[in-house]
């Protein structure tokens, strides 16, 4: 059994994150007043990416467990189209995400949401599948259907046991 890396968990910031893709947060970002100002636009927080034959965009729900023990074996990528998680009753959870392209273990960052936050994951970005923090979370996801193979997965030679920044 090979030893286990621990990585630091960073707050999710839109800088931070900006390589694997969005951060959906009204928090810091632009709106405009509509519905004769009853209602703000928070625009295009992130932008669906769906491509290859046949690509339709979908909405479902994920109720998502915590992982127990908390150690990620298994990241996964979907190279025909991004998926963005938002959470439905404000579920922290952790976003454990490496650069497109070729897998490289070495460059795992592991990010945790606040309950307000969700993330959308650009095409092609890895990531660990869902990883909330509270059991029954609720997510809306939006990611794409259609032909064509849209999940690689890769086995990490070191699983990850995130930890809390000391003090
Ligand atoms: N399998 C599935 O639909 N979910 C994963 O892609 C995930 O990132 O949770
Ligand atoms: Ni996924």
């Amino acid at each position: 059994m090979t030893e286990p890396r621990e990585i630091i968990t960073e707050p999710l910031t839109r800088e931070a994150f900006a390589p694997f893709g969005e951060v959906i947060d009204t928090d810091g970002a632009d709106a405009f007043p509509i519905n004769q100002g009853r209602t703000e636009r928070f625009h295009a927080l992130a932008q669906v990416e769906l491509l290859g034959e046949g690509a339709q965009g979908i909405l479902s729900i994920f109720r998502g467990q915590p992982l127990e023990p908390l150690k990620i074996t298994l990241m996964e990528r979907h190279p025909l189209g991004s998926q963005a998680f938002v959470p439905l009753n404000h579920g922290a959870f952790l976003a454990v995400v490496a650069p497109p392209g070729e897998f490289d273990e070495s460059a795992v960052r592991v990010f945790l949401t606040k309950g307000s936050q969700g993330v959308s994951y650009r095409a092609g970005t890895w990531h660990a599948p869902l990883l909330p923090l509270a059991a029954d979370s609720d997510y809306l996801v939006v990611d794409r259907q259609g032909a064509g193979s849209n999940c690689d997965e890769v086995e990490l030679k070191r699983p990850v046991i995130p930890v809390s920044r000391p003090g």
